[in-house]
């Protein structure tokens, strides 16, 4: 299905995520001019996702920007997405906001950066400006992301509805609280690596059975897989879909006594705690920055 956004979209950060959401955004929109702003010259030689069409960017490079055209002046209809590292979120506003956010129109900014809250956002655009904070994941890369996103207290409902277009081009989006965001970069930001873990551990002890490498990566993923459609279509809680496989007496009530031994879920929920902390205390760390910085033009 088409998505229906319009407009100019400029992605600040063109790594994982910033590649993810262009290929998802090009994919399913046709009425979007995309520019993606980064640090370094595109080198064609990389292994980009092979279904961005290079010659609909406009690339805009942090050092030489006298290819910037004229005509990039962002209006109210246009969007911004920073998807830079935390710790360059700083370095990234000072480099690009007298480029793209110089005049007096205010597009919609979007920051997909962990644990930087939205009133932070706004200490650096002016308080018209609308701001959203969105939490997607790495499975944007083949349109399965979980998303979730909030609007700032000063940002206007219309512009939550055309960040959700923006996330839906590359998976599923729900709207959430702000407060709720930290839980969920603990959660869905950094869960597809946890789920990583657990398909090279099953096809390990595949491999430790006997199996090749290549069938136990296959089959361990097309297990998570099809368990995740299970309980997404079944909409049955996971502890009713597992009693369906533990056969009384059977394989997996072995298998499932080794696991609580070893505390697979105390384990999996104390990450999902402590992912969600740190993610809480990045906000610090570039208010930190945003600090220093301002101390240091002081003294200039
Ligand atoms: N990797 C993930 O699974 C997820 C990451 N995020 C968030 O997305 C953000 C980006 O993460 P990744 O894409 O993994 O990082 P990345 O390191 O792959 O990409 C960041 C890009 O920003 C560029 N960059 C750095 N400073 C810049 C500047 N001043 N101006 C323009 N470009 C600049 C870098 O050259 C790099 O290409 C982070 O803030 C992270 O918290 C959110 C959800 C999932
Ligand atoms: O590890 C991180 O900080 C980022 C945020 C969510 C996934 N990756």
């Amino acid at each position: 299905m088409l998505n229906c956004l319009s407009g100019k979209i400029v992605v600040i950060g063109f790594g994982n995520m910033g590649k993810a959401l262009v290929r998802g955004l090009q994919c399913r929109n046709q009425n979007i001019e995309i520019y993606v702003c980064d640090r370094f010259e595109l080198n064609p030689n990389e292994d980009y996702p092979r279904d961005i069409d290079f010659n609909k960017l406009t690339y805009l490079s942090y050092n030489d920007l006298k290819n910037v055209k004229s005509n990039l002046r962002l209006s109210e209809k246009d969007s911004v997405i920073f998807c830079v590292k935390p710790q360059n979120f700083l370095e990234a506003v000072e480099r690009w906001k007298p480029i793209l956010l110089g005049g007096e129109s205010h597009p919609l900014v979007i920051s997909i950066l962990a644990g930087v809250p939205t009133e932070l956002i706004h200490k650096y655009f002016s308080n018209d400006c609308p701001v959203i904070r969105c939490m997607p994941n790495i499975a944007s890369t083949v349109d399965c992301s979980a998303s979730a996103l909030c609007a700032s207290k000063r940002t206007s409902n219309n512009y939550l509805d055309r960040a959700k277009h923006i996330f839906d081009s590359v998976g599923k989006t729900w709207v959430v609280n702000e407060d709720q965001l930290d839980a969920v970069t603990g959660l869905s930001g950094s869960g597809p690596a946890y789920i990583y873990m657990i398909i090279e551990a099953l096809s390990d002890g595949g491999v430790k059975m006997g199996l090749s490498r290549q069938l136990s990566l296959e089959l361990a993923t097309q297990t998570v897989l099809g368990a995740a459609k299970l309980v997404q279509e079944t909409r049955l809680h996971p502890a009713v879909l597992r009693d369906q496989v533990t056969t009384p007496g059977g394989t997996t009530i072995s298998a499932i006594h080794e696991l609580e031994k070893h505390g697979l879920r105390p384990m999996l929920i104390s990450a999902v705690v402590t992912a969600t902390e740190k993610s809480a205390s990045l906000a610090q760390l570039v208010e930190r920055k945003i600090i220093k910085s301002n101390s240091d033009t002081f003294k200039e």
